[in-house]
């Protein structure tokens, strides 16, 4: 009888639908056509790239406090962050690396993400994860293919020859016992309990998104249809697989964008258009696209600026057209005459910072799909350790993974300009929050 007399209330709309979530807990980030919202808000990403903040949450706890600390007063409101390393004898991969070997993670580096992502919530910051790295600064898909597939894991500091990477570490994608470990390094990290917080990962609001992997690509420049197909098809199976497990946070790719996608815009947008992808990403790389010479900014700059401009606005159009919101989650530039020494000054980068943020915050404040930015990279109190700028286990860690040189694209806490830079156009960003 009160099954039934629930029923007629119900029927007659008498019962009150689920209370709105309380405004004291932080919502999770949303989507909502092509923006997304926090708290009944509008939310924008003022970010920074954070690659190495987990180790940072397991070593160094005193400096992960102090850049949080600084990047929150800069208006950071996001950071984007490795998940997890793979072990490997590639020279120029960070050690040590949270997987030692298929199945076996370091709980102190993971304990370390608990830590970072504890700290982010107190700031109010929340962060986007990702889970693998098509490139080789932390092991990532080539090395999964040296675990089974045999073959060797390709540097391509070494080799010298970044087609032949890209085309073999697309074989990532059909490897199927690859795929198993992938995804129990998925489930590994949506099934944790925070033993910081005590929360479990898929129900903490701290983490807005978990992103396949850093830049995946189809394989090179000259990747076939097929391989276009299996890019395709993987992005969307793992978008699948993560929704299965974890319908509270989005899913977002770690694209670069067009650039990353064999420069076929059809790739880029099919790429995108699984309804388990919540946004696009984009990233935007001058000097190692070739489109500046850092020694010889005169002769190339306009190009640059030419290329930069078309690049910034053309993805900010296919997102309008595809209906989702787009980040551009990775944008940077050296210092002046392409030095590494932190004394050097940046005005070159600090124009092109600007370039970014006039058309990024510009087509944000005209209500375009764009959602913010992530600079590439933090290095904060970072200071590079050998005379040459190359990273050495034990050295610390920055902005610059270790397969660069420690400086090259790094903003340090001396960087007063670019900090300046930032800050203002962080909080033109968060004014639209307020709308
Ligand atoms: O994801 C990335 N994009 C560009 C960075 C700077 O070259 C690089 O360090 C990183 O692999």
């Amino acid at each position: 009888k009160m099954i039934a007399l629930a029923a007629s209330l119900l029927m007659m709309g008498a019962v009150a639908t689920a209370p709105a979530a309380s405004a004291a807990a932080p919502e999770f980030v949303a989507v909502k056509k092509t923006q997304f919202t926090r708290n009944g808000h509008p939310y924008y990403i003022a970010g920074a790239n954070f690659w190495y903040g987990a180790y940072l949450g397991a070593n160094d706890r005193p400096r992960l406090l102090k850049e949080l600390d600084t990047m929150k007063a800069m208006g950071i409101n996001n950071l984007r962050v490795l998940a997890v390393s793979e072990k490997t004898d590639m020279k120029s991969a960070v050690r040590p690396a949270t997987t030692s070997a298929p199945g076996k993670y370091d709980e102190r580096l993971l304990a370390g993400m608990d830590y970072l992502l504890a700290e982010m919530a107190k700031r109010d910051m929340t962060a986007v994860i990702y889970l693998n790295n098509f490139w080789q600064w932390s092991g990532g898909m080539t090395q999964y293919l040296n675990w089974f597939a045999g073959t060797p894991a390709l540097d391509p500091n070494v080799t010298k020859d970044y087609e032949t990477y890209m085309r073999e570490t697309a074989r990532f994608y059909t490897n199927e016992k690859a795929q198993a470990e992938y995804r129990n390094v998925i489930r590994t990290f949506i099934n944790r309990k925070n033993t910081v917080t005590g929360k479990p990962y898929a129900g903490d609001p701290v983490i807005m998104s978990w992103q396949l992997a850093n830049e995946p690509r189809p394989g090179n420049a000259s990747s076939t249809p097929e391989e276009k197909a299996v890019y395709v098809k993987w992005i969307a199976d793992t978008a699948a697989y993560i929704r299965g497990l974890d319908r509270n946070h989005l899913v977002s790719t770690g694209s670069e964008g067009l650039a990353g996608s064999a420069h076929d815009a059809e790739l880029f947008e099919k790429a995108h258009a699984s309804k388990d992808v919540d946004y696009l990403t984009y990233h935007l790389w001058p000097k190692n696209w070739g489109w500046i010479d850092s020694k010889r900014v005169d002769a190339t700059w306009n190009g640059a600026l030419e290329k930069s401009s078309h690049y910034l606005n053309v993805h900010i159009d296919y997102a309008k057209k595809m209906g989702k919101p787009i980040v551009l989650e990775e944008f940077g530039m050296d210092r002046d005459g392409a030095s590494f020494d932190i004394k050097a000054p940046t005005t070159v980068r600090d124009r092109f910072y600007k370039v970014v943020f006039d058309v990024v915050v510009g087509r944000a404040e005209q209500g375009d799909p764009i959602a913010g930015f992530n600079f590439w990279a933090w290095g904060g109190a970072g200071r590079a350790a050998n005379a040459d700028y190359w990273w050495k286990e034990g050295n610390d860690l920055m902005g610059d993974p270790p397969q660069e040189e420690q400086g090259l694209y790094s903003v340090f806490d001396t960087d007063k300009s670019t900090i300046a830079l930032i800050r203002g156009y962080a909080d033109r960003l968060h004014a639209l929050e307020r709308k």
